[in-house]
């Protein structure tokens, strides 16, 4: 007969079931996380952007936690991460594109060469003028290929006469890697190009109006692998002369491209380093969960 008290024996049956229930591993809600913490490299000598203490709300919920990030002159960053992790949030911070979206809310220090990208009196237009985008999908005016470049260039009032303004055509259209093809057809329309030389267009277009800084959001998510290798290669030449912050979901790409990587999760900025490092050695086990393909 068992003499032992029911509610025990009860319990041990309890505690019996919830051994045998496997405890999940490396489940990457559980893990908690330090707002502001980041391992790795985050901060640069002499940055183009010196970003501290950023956090992005729309309405109540917030999207960026207190995020602290340099960026250097002529470096290309990637931004990594899980889909909704606030990687184009924290980049469309960079030349205000959140702007526009009423219920968005940026708080903390953004300086773009020392000087505040949100001060009250900033000129947003110039602003972006010298930090450019680049979207997703490629979307070109429909207009002329050469009118499509030369938009930016007349409304900031860079060229003066119709050959420098062609000149100013001609050399982004160089430097997009879209001269030879576009030459004998700059009175044709942009949106009869394909989507790689479209894209390239962009770029051009973003290139024209002389910027410091171009931004990337999934350059490539829209173009087939050969139009993406023309992009990848073009980044790689243009860190000459920009400062390149791109947002990818393709590890590859982000491997090819950047000298740093970002990891972002769930609005934090886990780890920062050089490209090689989060890619072979991870210091984050998050990071290294994430390239491994445990979750995202
Ligand atoms: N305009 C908006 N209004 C409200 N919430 C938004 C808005 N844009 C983004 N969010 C929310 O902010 C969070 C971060 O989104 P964000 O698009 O920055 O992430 P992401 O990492 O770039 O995602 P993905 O890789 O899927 O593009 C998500 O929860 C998203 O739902």
């Amino acid at each position: 007969m068992n003499t032992m008290n029911p509610s025990i024996t009860a319990e041990a049956d309890r505690q019996d079931q919830r051994a045998a229930i496997p405890v999940p591993q490396d489940k990457p809600e559980d893990t908690v996380l330090e707002e502001g913490k980041t391992v790795g490299t985050p901060f640069a000598d002499d940055p183009k952007f010196k970003l501290r203490n950023v956090s992005v709300s729309y309405g109540a919920a917030r999207a960026i936690k207190n995020i602290s990030l340099d960026i250097a002159r002529n470096e290309v960053i990637a931004f990594i991460g899980p889909s909704g992790c606030g990687k184009s949030t924290f980049l469309r911070c960079l030349n205000r594109m959140n702007d526009s979206i009423d219920i968005c809310r940026v708080e903390g220090q953004l300086m773009l060469d020392e000087e505040d990208i949100y001060h009250s009196k900033r000129d947003v237009v110039e602003l972006r003028a010298r930090v450019g985008m680049v979207f997703q999908k490629p979307n070109p005016f429909p207009k002329s290929i050469y009118d499509n470049v030369a938009y930016g260039p007349r409304i900031h009032g860079l060229a003066n006469r119709k050959t420098d303004l062609d000149d100013i055509v001609e050399n982004s259209l160089r430097k997009a890697g879209l001269w030879d093809e576009a030459k004998d057809r700059l009175d044709s329309i942009a949106t009869g190009m394909s989507g790689g030389q479209q894209q390239r267009l962009c770029i051009a277009r973003a290139i024209a109006v002389s910027p410091e800084v171009i931004l990337m959001d999934e350059p490539c998510s829209a173009l087939d692998p050969i139009a993406t290798a023309r992009i990848e290669e073009l980044i790689s030449n243009m860190a000459e002369s920009y400062t390149i912050v791109i947002v990818t979901h393709s590890m590859q790409q982000a491997a090819r491209v950047a000298h740093r990587t970002a990891y972002f999760h769930l609005g934090h900025l886990v780890e920062v380093n050089e490209t090689n490092k989060v890619f072979t050695a991870p210091e984050h086990e998050l990071t290294e969960s994430y390239i491994t393909g445990r979750f995202g």
